[in-house]
């Protein structure tokens, strides 16, 4: 049994986590985390959910935690996640990291910890969106640039970074499939008298509302006709049982950093 701390207990997939783990034959939980000042802190987990006890603490300090844990499974803060990437490489867990909005400074820290322990991170943890990923780059190689090709993200009104984790995958997909670098080609967050469209650009568009759980559209569309792939998550299960399976994938592998394609083999 590989024993998991989950960061971020009380967060819409901390909760998730906490289901798909408790329902695991190969994983169980030795503790959770949630910010300092947090209500839940210093309680056992069950009796903060409203539940019975479950002998698992509540803490902000991971420390406590982590030395207990095999694998850290954090879907947090980019601030939360850089920390926890230290923490878990100093007790040698893997790492898997679904945060989302990383900087260029935060993924730097991030490969830095993965010198010394595995640490599995991804913009999207399902495996339809990971297979998506190699179908955009599969069709973005076969097309040429008489294709335009657009990001279209919808997501839930709580969603604080844009374009998502997901777009930029899916994005980085495109490009890489047609051989150019995202950051010369991304046009994101369009507003007021933009000019044209430049021919070869991959554009991002985000819409934000209700309870919407994660939809992305790959869009190439061209003079005539547009193909359109599409994914549509209606229930977050599909990321935590993604994060769980890259949680158990990632025991004995050597430190450095993976992602969901090492962990699907796709
Ligand atoms: N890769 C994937 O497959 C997926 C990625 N995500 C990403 O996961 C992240 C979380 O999403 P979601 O669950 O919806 O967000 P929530 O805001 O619901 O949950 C985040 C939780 O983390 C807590 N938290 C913040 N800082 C710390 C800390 N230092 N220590 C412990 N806990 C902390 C928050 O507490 P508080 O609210 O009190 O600050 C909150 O409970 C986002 O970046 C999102 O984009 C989401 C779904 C799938
Ligand atoms: O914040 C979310 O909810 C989600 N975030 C991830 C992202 O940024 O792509 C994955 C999923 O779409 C849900």
């Amino acid at each position: 049994m590989t024993g998991i701390v989950i960061t971020g207990a009380s967060g819409r997939m901390g909760q998730m986590l906490i289901k798909v783990v408790e329902a695991s034959d190969h994983a169980h939980l030795v503790g959770v985390t949630e910010r300092e000042g947090h209500p839940w802190v210093g309680q056992d987990l069950g009796v903060a959910m409203g539940q019975s006890e479950m002998g698992v603490p509540v803490v902000s300090d991971a420390i406590e935690v982590v030395k207990d844990a095999q694998a850290i499974i954090d879907f947090t803060s980019p601030a939360a996640s850089v920390a926890m990437a230290e923490l878990a490489a100093q007790a040698r867990a893997v790492h898997v990291i679904g945060t989302t909005g990383l900087s260029d400074g935060d993924l730097a820290k991030i490969k830095a910890a993965a010198r010394h322990a595995p640490i599995v991170r991804a913009g999207n943890m399902s495996l339809g969106v990971n297979l998506l990923v190699q179908l955009t780059k599969k069709v973005a190689a076969a097309l040429d640039e008489d294709y335009d090709i657009e990001v279209v993200e919808a997501h839930h009104r709580h969603k604080v970074d844009a374009p998502s984790g997901t777009a930029l995958m899916l994005g980085e997909a495109a490009a890489e499939g047609r051989g150019v670098d995202l950051n010369d080609v991304k046009d994101s967050g369009r507003d007021g008298i933009t000019g044209a469209r430049k021919r070869g650009d991959i554009g991002f568009a985000a819409i934000r509302g209700g309870d919407v759980v994660g939809e992305h559209d790959v869009i190439f569309a061209a003079d005539g006709e547009r193909i359109v792939l599409r994914h549509l998550a209606t229930d977050r299960a599909v990321f935590a049982r993604g994060a769980l399976k890259a949680a158990l994938w990632g025991q004995g592998k050597g430190p450095g950093e993976y992602d969901m394609l090492d962990v699907l083999g796709l």
